[in-house]
């Protein structure tokens, strides 16, 4: 079609899958943090995300480790890579996998779900790494307090500046 594809998706109501838990937290926890790495974008832009249980989403969530599945990166074992997660688009798009091999928390100690959760969906949605270190699209884990506002003005400007 005519015109300049937008990087992000061409819709505004996504669905997400978690497809399989870390036993290093109570679902309830992990459904808990996934819901809140989406809010946090969905709070700047007119994005709506819908947890679906079967099915294929366009945010499918998984748990995996080392080379997995038809995935084109594989993990590294502790440490080192925390997840990814690719661009928007059919099949893979949008997709995000955390590391099974860290020790994904809710709390302070290991990785926090949520915040990791958060970064990688800012890839889902079409963000890719800021250089601005106090945004949440940052290279680095930093381990900001979750109940802080993780989304800096530089967040806020890309994600708007694709589904504003
Ligand atoms: O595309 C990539 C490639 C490598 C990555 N490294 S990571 O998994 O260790 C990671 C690094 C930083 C974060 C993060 C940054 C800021 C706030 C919260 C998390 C999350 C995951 C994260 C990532 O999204
Ligand atoms: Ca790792
Ligand atoms: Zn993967």
């Amino acid at each position: 079609q005519y015109g300049y594809t937008l990087p992000g998706w061409r819709k505004y109501n996504l669905t997400y899958r978690i497809v399989n838990y870390t036993p290093d937290m109570a679902r309830a926890d992990v459904d808990e943090a996934i819901q809140e790495g989406f809010e946090v974008w969905s709070k700047v832009t007119p994005l709506k995300f819908t947890k679906i249980s079967k099915g294929t989403a366009d945010i499918m969530i998984a748990f995996r480790t080392r080379v997995h599945g038809q995935c084109p990166r594989y993990f590294d074992g502790p440490l080192g890579v925390l997840g990814h997660a690719f661009p928007p688009g059919l099949g893979l798009g949008g997709d995000t996998h955390f590391d099974e091999d860290e020790n994904w928390t809710k709390g302070g100690a290991g990785f926090n779900l949520f915040l990791v959760a958060a970064h990688e969906f800012g890839h889902s949605l079409g963000l890719s790494h800021s250089n601005d270190q106090t945004a949440l699209m940052f290279p680095n884990y930093v381990s900001l307090d979750p109940s802080k506002y993780p989304l800096s003005q530089d967040d806020i400007n890309g994600i708007q500046s694709i589904y504003g």
